[in-house]
């Protein structure tokens, strides 16, 4: 049996966050798989192919010194649910770990037949700064069938978000900053 982590992001764009919890993820796990979706809670400033390109590229990182990296399009689904579906026929001799900020733990109830889910994978949880893990959230997800972990990992505070606010590239890698001035994308536009 193999350990299988599975992070999903909407990549837009991922930053250096998005980075290291890869690079950590390469370190702790027999294998990771990474894929760029549309999160059926958002919506998206870039179109899915140059968020997945974008992905991609944190995958060319020397920090990454582990060939177990997979990049897969076919797990691209909005709802989690339908990629653990398609993971476990790719990867059936695997053991699940699903990979989430703390941020989304108040969410996750949500999360289409969560349940379902729950029975399938190993939730791990990476702390997010300013997204404290309050017990009472997680005992909520265990009654709902939940085995959880946290991550030891420290992240950096940095967020798509303010990255779409601000086009601060400090918060990016160089390879996907340089993607973005290349493509074009993120332009700054003054609506007033
Ligand atoms: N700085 C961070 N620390 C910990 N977890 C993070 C961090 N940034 C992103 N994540 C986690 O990575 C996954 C993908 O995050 P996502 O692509 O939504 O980034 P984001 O910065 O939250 O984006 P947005 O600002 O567009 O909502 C989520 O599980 C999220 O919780
Ligand atoms: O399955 C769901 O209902 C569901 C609801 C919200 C988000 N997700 C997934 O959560 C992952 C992280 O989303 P995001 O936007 O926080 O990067 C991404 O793979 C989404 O498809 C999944």
């Amino acid at each position: 049996m193999i350990t299988l982590a599975l992070f999903g992001t909407s990549a837009d764009p991922p930053t250096k966050a998005h980075q290291k919890i890869v690079s950590w993820l390469s370190q702790k796990f027999d294998a990771v798989a990474i894929w760029a979706s549309d999160n059926p809670f958002k919506s998206h400033q870039t179109p899915l192919r140059h968020r997945s390109q974008m992905l991609q590229l944190l995958m060319e990182d020397p920090d990454n010194p582990r060939n177990n990296l997979y990049f897969d399009a076919e797990l691209s689904q909005p709802r989690t649910l339908e990629t653990v579906r398609i993971a476990r026929q790719k990867w059936p001799e695997a053991e699940l770990y699903l990979v989430i900020g703390s941020d989304l733990i108040p969410q996750l109830p949500r999360w289409y037949h969560v349940e379902d889910l729950l029975s399938q994978v190993n939730l791990l949880v990476v702390p997010r700064p300013g997204a404290p893990i309050r017990e009472p959230e997680l005992d909520r997800l265990r009654q709902m069938g939940a085995s959880v972990a946290i991550a030891d990992l420290h992240l950096p505070d940095v967020s798509s978000t303010a990255y779409r606010q601000t086009q601060t590239s400090q918060v990016l890698t160089p390879p996907v900053a340089r993607y973005i001035q290349r493509e074009n994308l993120y332009a700054y536009q003054d609506v007033s």
